[in-house]
């Protein structure tokens, strides 16, 4: 329970002082940036008048450059200094606009009480050395967000400590001034948390500093773990939680992490913008964000066009009437599985004894070296070593051929022609290098010889330079045909029919001809591709977070472990989310279990939901298993409705209805979600002329806007709304076992209101 105390005129004096502080500390800083300014100008400005030159004797060059050195150290440091001042004066506006939004009285066993301020950094107390407000992230500060008043333990660097706490509280202060404070028990302040959420959405996540559960704490705050998977129903803070853990690891590791080091997937490009502001608004640069699909692409290079997740997405929901339909939807089941990347380690085994293909050098049209011999290079290395060790051998062995090679070429007539074509200065300078080498005698019989030989080598290498390129660059192995064999192989992969397997072996095949790559095999193929050329792996990374997990295959992770074998890994998900066909987190987490052990993997699960009011988690919690579990937060608002509509021409009255209701009550941002990009083109096309500002989302959008749009439901994934009209929620349109978990994501996106519309009969779903 909390209540609300009485020494507010206390409180306030010492944010004022506080504040005050703050103040005189940022103008003095100002001040001090000021001067570092200028004496960087300074420093640029007479950098060469400031360094005695002189290259005279060897003495005078090594005090040459001692004195650049001095000069360009000096420089770097004031640069430093600098950049440290920026920090602090970033740092510093955040703290003048909200010092802190916690505190603590704690005792150390036996010690007296001691009150700890909490903000999104640390402020120190020059004067005396103490600190005015501990960052949040401060060992002692977890014992804000895991303890109520009582007894406490908190871990530092030198071991446990116990003790005493006699008080919590918690206050929004704005500017100076204290706009309110509550004592709360154990769970961080209802009042605070209400307020938080029951404010209109934004087109950026917030972050969650001054609200941070328990439960999220544990998960913010995990060194340990090799593997952190978390599941939580839809707005249990896993994304919130993930962010901050981001921050938290920056701060904790901050002599050795950067942010460069971290790397987060997220499902959209458009959610990269979603979450863009939360690490800067707790004063920490933003992590690299990717999609897996982009990183894909970014790994594929150009050889094929690589289908997208979403056109996939697509297909597997709209394609029911392709003949092929089941045979691709197995398919992509097959390929996202452990069973299929074994089946690969086997197809890697045998590929050492035969079956490698490669393709010809060929040299303006001649070919330089032939497949066929470049076959039998390879099979007569060592069969005992791996194969990327042997193609490390056949590439030096090709560029030794290549070498010899250039020799022949330069006898060729087309050599000559291009000689023709040199100017004087070429040939001058050919003499000139000649004689620097000493090749060159004066009237001798074979100037011109000579000075041919050194041109014509030179026009060669020059053409050859890229073929070397080339040839280093593993250009020859001929990948496309080596998968594609894959699919001629007669034995099918474990727990798949021959039958089936022939169908997937064919249909694959003719998209692959086409240069076509399906989404499902991008990750095979390059697991392949990398099992045979050497994994290019990542180890600057140091963590890797995967939010929306559960949409992962297991193939996908382990293709990932493999990628960033130092990383540690934090997977956020809901498995009431998985969406994705591949995606074989239908019923449980168990693929993450074999992916790094048990004994390195730790399991959280969140059950409380902040998103959504009482009344949308409860309607939405019906719609999936172990729903019942989920723990809504204690804030009310108006219960989903659900209309029947009995023609499509009802649609613009009750649209018309719902939006200008919705949009009088001051929400600003609103989404209509269809089942699909194509639902959502023809939505948009009817309605653009009604509402102008309406805005259609589709796979390419990279920035969330506040507005109105139209959005396929599995964009909408990770992000959320004030209000949300689903637009067709009838049994026509959602009805499969397969679409319950997208409608569920479609659902659960709406923050405060939530409208059904259904064309005919609901959706069994609703039942
Ligand atoms: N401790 C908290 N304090 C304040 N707000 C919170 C807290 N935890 C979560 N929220 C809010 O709840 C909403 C949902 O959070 P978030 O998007 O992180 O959930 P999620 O579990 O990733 O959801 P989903 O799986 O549906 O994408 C956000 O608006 C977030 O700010």
């Amino acid at each position: 329970m909390s209540n609300i105390p009485d020494d507010y005129e206390t409180e306030q004096q010492r944010v004022h002082e506080v504040t005050e502080l703050i103040r005189n500390r940022l103008e003095r800083i100002t001040d001090e940036n000021g001067e570092i300014k200028s004496e960087i100008v300074d420093i640029k400005r007479n950098f060469w008048e400031d360094v005695t030159v002189n290259f005279e004797d060897a003495a005078e060059t090594a005090e040459t450059y001692a004195s650049m050195k001095q000069q360009a150290e000096l420089l770097s440091e004031r640069e430093r200094s600098q950049r440290l001042l920026r920090d602090q004066v970033k740092l510093l506006h955040k703290l003048e606009m909200s010092p802190y939004f916690g505190r603590i009285d704690i005792s150390e066993d036996g010690g007296s009480v001691e009150a700890i301020y909490l903000g999104v950094g640390s402020l120190l107390d020059d004067q005396n050395d103490k600190y005015l407000v501990y960052d949040w992230r401060a060992p002692i500060s977890s014992v804000y967000y895991d303890y109520g008043p009582g007894p406490i333990t908190y871990r530092t660097p030198n071991g446990a400590i116990t003790g005493e706490m006699t008080l919590k509280r918690q206050y929004i202060i704005r500017y100076g001034k204290l706009l309110s404070m509550f004592d709360t028990g154990v769970t961080i302040g209802d009042e605070i948390l209400q307020n938080v959420l029951g404010k209109h959405s934004d087109a950026q996540m917030k972050s969650i500093v001054a609200t941070i559960q328990q439960e999220q704490n544990a998960i913010i705050r995990n060194e340990h773990a090799k593997l952190l998977v978390v599941q939580g129903p839809a707005g249990s803070g896993k994304t919130s939680a993930a962010l901050q853990r981001v921050a938290y690891l920056l701060y904790r590791f901050r002599e050795s992490l950067t942010a460069e080091q971290i790397v987060l997937f997220s499902p959209n490009p458009m959610f990269n913008s979603y979450v863009s502001t939360v690490l800067p608004e707790l004063g920490e640069q933003n992590m690299q964000q990717t999609t897996y699909g982009q990183y894909l692409e970014h790994r594929l290079g150009k050889a094929f066009e690589l289908e997208d997740q979403f056109q996939q997405m697509e297909y597997c929901l709209t394609g029911y009437d392709d003949p092929d339909y089941d045979t691709i939807i197995s398919s992509i089941k097959l390929k996202g599985t452990t069973a299929f990347m074994e089946y690969i380690d086997r197809y890697v085994q045998q590929l050492g004894h035969a079956g490698m293909q490669f393709k010809s050098i060929v040299f303006r049209g001649k070919v330089l070296i032939s497949k066929k011999k470049i076959t039998e290079m390879f099979y007569s290395l060592d069969p005992s070593l791996n194969i990327p060790i042997r193609l490390r051998e056949l590439t030096t062995q090709l560029l030794k051929e290549l070498t010899a090679l250039s020799k022949e070429e330069q006898k060729e007539s087309w050599v000559d022609e291009e000689l023709e074509l040199l100017g004087t200065e070429q040939f001058v300078e050919a003499f000139q290098q000649l004689k620097r080498k000493k090749q060159y005698h004066e009237n001798s019989f074979n100037d011109y010889e000579a000075e041919r030989n050194f041109l014509a080598a030179r026009i060669v290498q020059e053409k050859f330079k890229k073929i070397r390129r080339q040839v280093k660059l593993l250009k020859y192995i001929d990948m496309p045909m080596i998968y594609c064999a894959l699919f001629h192989q007669e034995h099918a992969p474990i727990g798949t029919t021959n039958a089936l397997w022939r169908s997937i072996a064919a249909l694959t095949e003719e998209r692959l001809i086409q240069k076509e790559m399906p989404y499902e095999d991008a990750t095979p193929y390059l697991y392949l591709k990398e099992r045979l050329e050497g994994f290019s792996t990542n180890t600057a990374v140091k963590y890797v977070f995967i939010d929306e997990g559960q949409d992962y295959s297991p193939f996908q992770l382990h293709y990932l472990k493999r990628i960033f074998p130092r990383s540690r890994m934090t997977i956020v998900g809901d498995i009431n989310q998985s969406i994705f066909v591949h995606a074989s987190t239908q019923d449980s987490f168990s693929p993450f279990e074999n992916l790094y052990g048990e004994q390195e993997t730790e399991y959280m699960t969140l059950l409380r939901s902040y998103r959504s009011t009482q009344e949308i988690i409860e309607f939405t919690a019906k719609m999936i298993e172990g729903g019942d579990q989920i723990v809504p937060f204690n804030r009310h608002g108006k219960e989903p409705v659900v209309t029947v509509l009995e023609s499509d021409d009802q649609y613009d009255k009750a649209i018309d209805e719902v939006l200008h209701g919705w949009l009088r009550e001051g929400y600003e941002s609103v989404a209509i979600i269809c089942k699909t990009a194509m639902e959502s083109a023809i939505v948009y096309e009817r309605f653009a002329d009604r509402w102008k500002t309406l805005s259609l989302i589709n796979q390419e959008t990279v920035t969330f806007e506040k507005g109105i749009m139209v959005i396929p439901a599995y964009l909408a994934k990770g992000v959320e709304f004030d209000c949300v009209l689903i637009y067709d929620a009838s049994s026509a349109n959602y009805h499969l076992e397969s679409e319950r978990k997208l409608f569920y994501t479609a659902c659960t996106r709406a923050m405060h209101e939530l409208q059904l519309f259904s064309l005919g009969q609901p959706s069994p779903f609703l039942d």
